[in-house]
């Protein structure tokens, strides 16, 4: 515990700025809020859920400030992987923030690094997004006055984060600086390339207009660069180094490509500095609290080089959005709009490479079972295919969605028994929906329930007409009329549903008499009248073929008895 604390070098009280210091380009005012600068905890994360949710109320006291609210924001974040040196980096960007004008920004060579908390050791330090809270106004060359934030962000692929959370906070930092630094060690590596794509196509899915290129300015800074000999530290052999990394050749694999177009085609401007090893007192010496003295010339010479690359008045960039600058007032509702957004649940979620791989995976063979089911089918009951009884269509159905079941496990797939069997129960689901469907097909071939409406209506009409008769005969005339009426009713009803079929129009009113003959048809009463009808017919039918062999029987014997 005592070692830890003895690591840790918290600067939360930072520089007090409570006093009004004015130097070249930077106007140092007193905070009448914020009476003492430190890290502001912007965007806090939530461990056990994964979720991020924003300080509104810090948010809003930092830039609503009446002193900077309508300026021109420019925002500096520094973002990448964990334990690399970010907020050590940014707290010498607030030193030549707060000695500007001064070649001695540096600082003594005895003097403790402070401002965002940085330390030694394995374990993460700094969560969500952080911005120092004085935010800075600074006179550029043109007279223009703009207000000047550094952030600083949660290192990603931590061992708590989720590549969700990382992809949040990293294109949450992307959409609101003006210029990212993206801090790398050692090299440039394809991962580190593939999860820029990844957390900028994230950032770019959040983002409603994007204009031309959705970010502005994004600086790759390689720390601990081991081959100068190859390029040169500092800015010019870092580009050159990145031309290189980020060249498309037309011999390169389509999956090389495509990182490298994505990465140039959502910037405006992408640079490279390469920065040398701080030495092994910054390194690995648990006591090293940040003076200048115990860290290497030649990282140093650089250092001065680089911050200035950065933060001086000449090569401050504004934050634009769709095209127009934006003033600090307006950041605070882009980053309300932006939180917003990815507290809710419409953006996908990003995944592991291996799940989103064992997902495609599975996918692609579920989609290739399906197939086979859907085509096969086709083959049994197709649109071209006669009516089949149901009790054959599930037989086949049975059989198979067996096969397709047994094609889908046979196939290679990652991500293990449990992920296969999610996929293999939505295989069954989607082949049971699919069956459904041709089944409602098959039925629909049926020629007697296809004329189920047109000979219901008939045998109202029929119907009707025989109850006129009958009634106008009996002189009950209303009742006569009545009849009348309703099966010109009826008449009209089949000469629409037949307008309707014939035509393809006004299938709502089809549907609609079809739903009503089919209410009638389960109410049983044509069903009834018809077979009624048939028994009396059948009746007769079989009682005159009965009585006329009996008739021919009886006279047979009459002449019998008369010989
Ligand atoms: N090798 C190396 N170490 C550095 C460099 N800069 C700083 N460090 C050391 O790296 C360690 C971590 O520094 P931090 O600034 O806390 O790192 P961070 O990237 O902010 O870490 P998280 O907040 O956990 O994401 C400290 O011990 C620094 O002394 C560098 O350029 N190279
Ligand atoms: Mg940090």
């Amino acid at each position: 515990m005592a070692e830890e604390s003895s690591l840790k070098h918290r600067h939360h009280t930072g520089q007090n700025c409570t006093d009004s210091r004015r130097h070249e380009g930077v106007e140092l005012t007193s905070d009448p809020q914020l009476d003492v600068s430190g890290a502001l905890q912007i965007v806090l994360s939530d461990e056990e859920q994964h979720r991020f949710s924003l300080d509104d109320e810090a948010l809003e006291r930092m830039l609503l400030q009446e002193r900077v609210k309508d300026l021109h924001a420019v925002v500096l974040s520094v973002a990448g992987a964990f334990r690399k040196g970010k907020s050590f980096l940014l707290d010498f960007l607030l030193r030549y923030m707060y000695s500007q004008g001064s070649d001695a920004w540096l600082g003594g060579d005895d003097e403790p690094l402070t401002g965002f908390t940085w330390r030694g050791g394995c374990e993460r330090e700094t969560t969500g997004i952080q911005a120092w809270s004085h935010v800075f106004v600074v006179e550029k060359p043109d007279g223009s006055r703009v207000a000047v934030l550094l952030l600083d962000t949660q290192g990603v692929f931590d061992s708590q984060s989720t590549i969700r959370d990382c992809a949040t906070l990293f294109a949450l930092s992307t959409m609101i600086s003006s210029v990212q630094v993206y801090n790398l060690s050692q090299n440039i590596q394809e991962d580190d390339l593939q999860h820029l794509q990844l957390f900028t196509e994230y950032g770019r899915l959040a983002m409603e207009e994007i204009y031309l290129k959705p970010f502005q300015s994004l600086m790759f800074l390689v720390r601990d660069w081991s081959y100068p000999y190859e390029h040169a530290f500092g800015l010019d052999g870092g580009n050159q180094f990145l031309e290189k990394r980020l060249q498309v050749k037309q011999n390169q694999h389509e999956e090389l490509q495509n990182v490298r177009k994505h990465i140039n085609s959502c910037f405006s401007k992408i640079s490279c500095f390469l920065l040398p090893h701080p030495g092994l007192k910054v390194a690995i010496n648990p006591h090293f609290d940040g003076r200048l003295q115990d860290i290497d010339d030649e990282f140093k010479r650089e250092l001065v080089n680089l911050v200035p690359l950065l933060l001086a008045p000449e090569n401050l960039v504004e934050k634009e959005i769709s095209g127009s600058k934006v003033t600090c007032g307006d950041l605070l509702q882009y980053f309300r709009a932006y939180m917003k957004i990815y507290q809710g649940e419409e953006l996908p979620h990003p995944k592991s490479m291996l799940q989103a791989t064992a997902e495609a995976n599975n996918l692609a063979a579920v989609s290739g079972a399906k197939d086979l089911y859907t085509r096969s089918m086709e083959q049994v009951c197709g649109g071209d295919r006669p009516y089949m009884s149901p009790v054959d269509l599930e037989r086949s159905h049975e059989e198979l969605k067996q096969s397709c079941v047994r094609q889908f496990c046979g196939v290679k797939k990652m991500g293990g028994e449990e992920l296969c069997r999610r996929y293999q129960e939505q295989l069954e689901q989607e082949i049971d929906e699919a069956y459904a469907s041709f089944l409602k097909h098959n039925h629909g071939k049926n020629m007697f329930l296809a004329a189920r409406t047109p000979a219901t209506l008939f045998l109202l009409m029929l119907l009707m007409y025989v109850s006129s008769v009958l009634t106008g005969f009996l002189g009950v005339s209303s009742v006569a009329v009545l009849c009348d009426l309703l099966m010109g009713l009826v008449l009209l009803s089949l000469c629409v549903w037949i307008y309707v079929r014939y035509s393809g129009e006004l299938r709502e009113l089809g549907c609609f008499i079809d739903r009503m003959t089919l209410t009638l048809w389960e109410q049983r009463t044509p069903r009834t009248v018809f077979s009624k009808l048939l028994e009396v017919v059948w009746c007769r039918v079989t009682r005159s073929a009965v009585k006329r062999p009996r008739q021919r029987l009886s006279s047979n014997n009459n002449l019998k008895k008369r010989n």
